[in-house]
């Protein structure tokens, strides 16, 4: 499981070590472990001695790191240069006198030579839109290295406001930071390594989780010798209509691929027709009912009367059991306030998964009428991601999985995890119905287990696996949504094997 903390959270950490005088020692561990990382680079490059590395350099601390990481290279027979790139041109003082120490250079441009580049502009310091610096070439094929936050990145969110040096790898110091994981900032640091400062005992909780191959493995875990097809799990799908009626094949092969005892739909006849051509073993029935232990509406259902009346049946289903629900497309936009909150008096556990379009709409529509200031809320949306999809959860008392590049997962009173694995290969019709699926099943598999996982963590794992499908898929070529079943269970026979 990965970790972040804001920006700012791993500033108020550093800050009793800054007191007790000792700056100098976290930076110097910073710098060593980032011209580690760079060494690293190197070596896969080719020879290191005679290589050369370069800086952009600010005049903070950030750019104190990098100054150092140059002079503890240079000692490895690297040829070193800082190429001062804030408007004063300002360097540290001990880092520059570092690197003159050590035999490394001050330059005006970055040699065309050089085979790894640090981005040692701003750090967790930068605020605002940042400017790169004028006239700055980056040589073809060199490796990109960002000092702890690629510059441009907001170290808290992931927002890029102004422009932004785009990273291979980013080498961040004593936690993962959040912005390394969110949007824009997530796709300018490229490959994450952490570098330990020491300043573990000072840190907090972390404001975001993200789970791996463990998470994944205990969420989807093969079945015990004694399972029963009940005791695995059942899905029950209201999903499907004549005008969409792919969706519900999306949803129950998706469900099926996660591994669990059983998916039952309640679709229209057409619906059941096309579902069993493509997956036999799905239970198809006219109405909702019969035994589930998690149902998943919306995919594919249209928004006429009786789609309607298929979300109300499951609502009054799901509320009598106390069934966890996950409310998708469709259903985001027909489900009321009133069956929300008759589900949550159930103890239902409600999952529901906007994307960004449908986010904004279920604020604009449930938040406002559940106390939401909606205009508000829109307006911090892209400046604080997380924290809109924290109050809407916690207006609506959801587990809301905020779709996109980043998947942000927020159960309310709960942690928060973001999961990136996704790539934009996924955005192709469909992949949310098989994302549903995934989701459903984890849950009826969870709610089956005496021994599940949080929720949050579950749902989490579902979308990472969903995630790695994709990924997976896009390494044959361009693919449809169909395509992701198949990779699903790929991706689950990869992980039991580990
Ligand atoms: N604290 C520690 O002991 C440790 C810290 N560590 C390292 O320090 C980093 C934080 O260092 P930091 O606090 O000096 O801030 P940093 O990111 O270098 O930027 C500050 C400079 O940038 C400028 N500036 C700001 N925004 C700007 C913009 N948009 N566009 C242009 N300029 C802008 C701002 O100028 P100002 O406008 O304020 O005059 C100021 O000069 C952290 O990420 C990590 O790498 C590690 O070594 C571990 C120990
Ligand atoms: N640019 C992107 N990068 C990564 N994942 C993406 C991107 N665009 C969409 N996705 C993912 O693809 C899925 C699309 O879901 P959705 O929009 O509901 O599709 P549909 O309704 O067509 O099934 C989500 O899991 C989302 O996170």
């Amino acid at each position: 499981m990965l970790r972040a903390h804001t920006g700012t959270a791993v500033r108020a950490a550093e800050q009793p070590l800054l007191e007790a005088g000792q700056g100098d020692a976290l930076m110097r561990r910073a710098a060593w472990g980032l011209a580690q990382h760079v060494l690293a680079e190197l070596r896969r490059r080719g020879p290191v001695a005679g290589s050369t590395v370069a800086a952009l350099v600010g005049s903070g601390n950030n750019g104190g790191d990098a100054l150092w990481a140059l002079s503890f290279l240079r000692r490895r027979g690297v040829h070193t240069v800082a190429v001062p790139a804030s408007r004063s041109r300002a360097l540290h003082d001990d880092g520059h006198a570092a690197l003159l120490a050590a035999g490394g250079q001050v330059v005006d441009q970055v040699p065309s030579g050089a085979a790894v580049v640090i981005d040692g502009i701003l750090g967790t310091g930068a605020r605002g839109a940042f400017e790169l610096p004028d006239g700055l070439v980056l040589p073809e094929g060199a490796t990109v290295v960002a000092c702890d936050v690629p510059s441009g990145v907001d170290a808290d969110t992931g927002q890029v406001l102004g422009e932004v040096i785009p990273a291979d790898v980013t080498v961040t110091f004593g936690a993962v930071k959040a912005g390394l994981l969110l949007g824009a900032g997530a796709q300018a640091a490229g490959r994450v390594e952490l570098v330990e400062i020491g300043l573990g005992p000072y840190l907090g909780a972390p404001d975001l989780l993200s789970v791996g191959e463990p998470e994944l493995r205990a969420a989807f875990a093969p079945p015990r010798w004694d399972d029963h097809k009940y005791s695995r799990g059942v899905l029950g799908a209201a999903a499907g209509s004549e005008q969409y009626p792919g969706a519900a094949v999306l949803v129950c092969r998706a469900a099926l691929a996660s591994g669990l005892g059983m998916v039952r739909l309640a679709a229209p006849e057409a619906v059941r027709q096309l579902v069993l051509g493509a997956a036999p073993e799905v239970v198809a029935q006219d109405q909702v009912g019969g035994k589930a232990t998690a149902w998943v509406c919306g995919p594919g259902l249209g928004e006429d009367e009786s789609a309607a009346d298929r979300l109300e049946a499951v609502v009054v289903l799901a509320a009598e059991q106390g069934l966890p629900v996950v409310l998708d497309a469709s259903a985001l936009s027909l489900v009321s306030l009133a069956q929300v909150r008759r589900l949550r008096a159930a103890g239902a556990v409600v999952v529901m998964t906007p994307h960004c379009g449908e986010l904004v709409a279920l604020a604009q529509r449930l938040g406002a009428e559940a106390g939401l200031d909606a205009g508000e809320w829109e307006s911090g949306l892209d400046e604080d991601p997380v924290g809109a999809v924290r109050e809407l959860a916690e207006t609506l008392d959801v587990v809301l999985v905020a779709k996109g590049p980043s998947t942000v997962i927020v159960e309310p009173g709960g942690t928060v995890f973001v999961q990136t694995e996704g790539g934009a290969e996924l955005a192709t019709g469909g992949t949310g119905d098989c994302l549903a699926g995934v989701i459903g099943a984890v849950l009826a598999r969870g709610a089956a287990d005496a021994e599940r996982p949080a929720v949050g963590m579950q749902v989490a794992a579902a979308v990472r696996l969903h995630g790695l499908a994709g990924r997976a898929a896009a390494a044959d070529g361009p693919f449809g949504a169909s395509a992701l079943p198949d990779q699903i269970r790929s991706v689950l026979a990869t992980a039991a094997a580990k």
